[in-house]
């Protein structure tokens, strides 16, 4: 007989069987031996890419159940606590459900004074200021990262690089999961390079590629090189770029975002403390990459993307291009523009919140 108990069951199962397949499907192992063969490298790579193409998993929300953040870690069960270390919170310390259970919105990026003028702006957007205009930092408790929440909308900084951004995902993720959140979305609002794009066009990813314009993100694990997916929210990009379409205040494009591992050397730049390549050598990488749709450089994305299909998060990334790279490498513009450019993906993302809300109050 179908009773609350195993209705409930049953769908958990059909998650779980969902979610270990959405694991299966976002990662491939390489051995140590075919980690450095190019040869068996390039054949797994296109059985990646096959497998991509047989199982579409997408975008789109087919169910009309909530959709929660997936951790994939036996382990954890084991735990008594949780400690989210570089947060400064933790299960026993902290009311996780009833701090953070109504979030559904979470938008990162790297500089907490950024992470926190984007809480202010969503707060006077959504019209939920403080009076007292007092937004604590949720984290005061580490200097790591920063961490603001107004409403549903939670706003954390990460820092530079993939590393800094995937220890700062696992916590997030785990602590999503242990506040009992459902149907999330979440948007990195970044700064990045442009290639042969207006400073200031706002770029919203299609697909994260690494520095050899390949779409994956490689971890080592227990000495095994990893390759995982960096397929982003379609459909969500799509509403973004109608959103700066509603919004007509600056050009936004589709495109995309190639991740490096560093901001001078892994950018092609010409200007950092070392340099072994011309400026002809910059210029053919940098059409390469145009050439394979790379339309941005920033150093967050693929990661960002690997883990947010891993925990079925709905993602995006927004960045705003600061410079042209064809025509530079320095950021010679005064710190006003770049603070304004900076304003853009917040603009854009903040319009994009205000009008889901809406249409949610009006379907309620
Ligand atoms: O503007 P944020 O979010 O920091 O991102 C970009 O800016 C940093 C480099 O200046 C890198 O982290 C890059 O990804
Ligand atoms: O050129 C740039 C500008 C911002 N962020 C980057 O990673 N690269």
């Amino acid at each position: 007989m179908w009773n609350h108990r195993n209705v409930s069951k049953a769908l958990n199962i059909r998650l779980t069987l969902r979610c270990s397949r959405q694991f299966r499907e976002s990662e491939i192992i390489f051995s140590e031996t075919e980690e450095t063969d190019t040869v068996s490298q390039t054949a797994t790579y296109q059985s990646f890419s096959f497998f991509r193409k047989m199982n579409p998993k997408d975008d789109k929300k087919t169910d009309l159940c909530p959709s929660p953040v997936f951790v994939h870690n036996p382990h954890l069960d084991a735990l008594k606590d949780d400690v989210l270390y570089h947060f400064g919170l933790g299960t026993r310390t902290h009311d996780l459900p009833a701090m953070f259970g109504d979030v559904k919105f979470v938008c990162v990026g790297g500089s907490p004074w950024r992470m926190k003028s984007f809480i202010e702006y969503i707060a006077a957007e959504l019209s939920m200021e403080d009076p007292k205009s007092e937004y604590p930092n949720i984290c005061a408790g580490t200097d790591r990262y920063a961490m603001y929440k107004v409403g549903s909308v939670l706003s954390v900084s990460h820092g530079m690089g993939i590393s800094s951004i995937a220890i700062m995902l696992h916590e997030l993720i785990k602590l999503l999961h242990h506040a009992h959140c459902t149907d999330v979305t979440i948007i990195r609002i970044g700064t990045s390079g442009g290639i042969g794009l207006k400073p200031g066009t706002v770029v919203v990813t299609k697909q994260s590629m690494d520095a050899t314009f390949l779409p994956k993100f490689e971890q080592v694990i227990l000495g095994k090189t990893v390759v995982r997916n960096t397929d982003l929210d379609q459909s969500l990009a799509e509403e973004l770029l109608q959103c700066s379409k509603e919004l007509n205040q600056f050009e936004t494009v589709i495109g995309n975002t190639m991740c490096t591992l560093d901001f001078y050397e892994g950018q092609a730049r010409l200007d950092g403390a070392f340099c072994s390549y011309t400026e002809k050598d910059k210029q053919d990488y940098l059409t390469k990459a145009s050439e394979a749709g790379v339309c941005n450089i920033e150093m967050e994305s693929s990661v960002f993307a690997a883990m947010c299909k891993l925990s079925g998060l709905r993602a995006a990334v927004v960045c705003v291009t600061l410079l042209d790279r064809l025509k530079g490498d320095q950021l010679n513009e005064s710190q006003e523009v770049l603070r304004s450019y900076q304003q853009r993906p917040q603009i854009l993302v903040g319009y994009y919140i205000r009008k889901q809300l809406k249409a949610k109050a009006v379907c309620s």
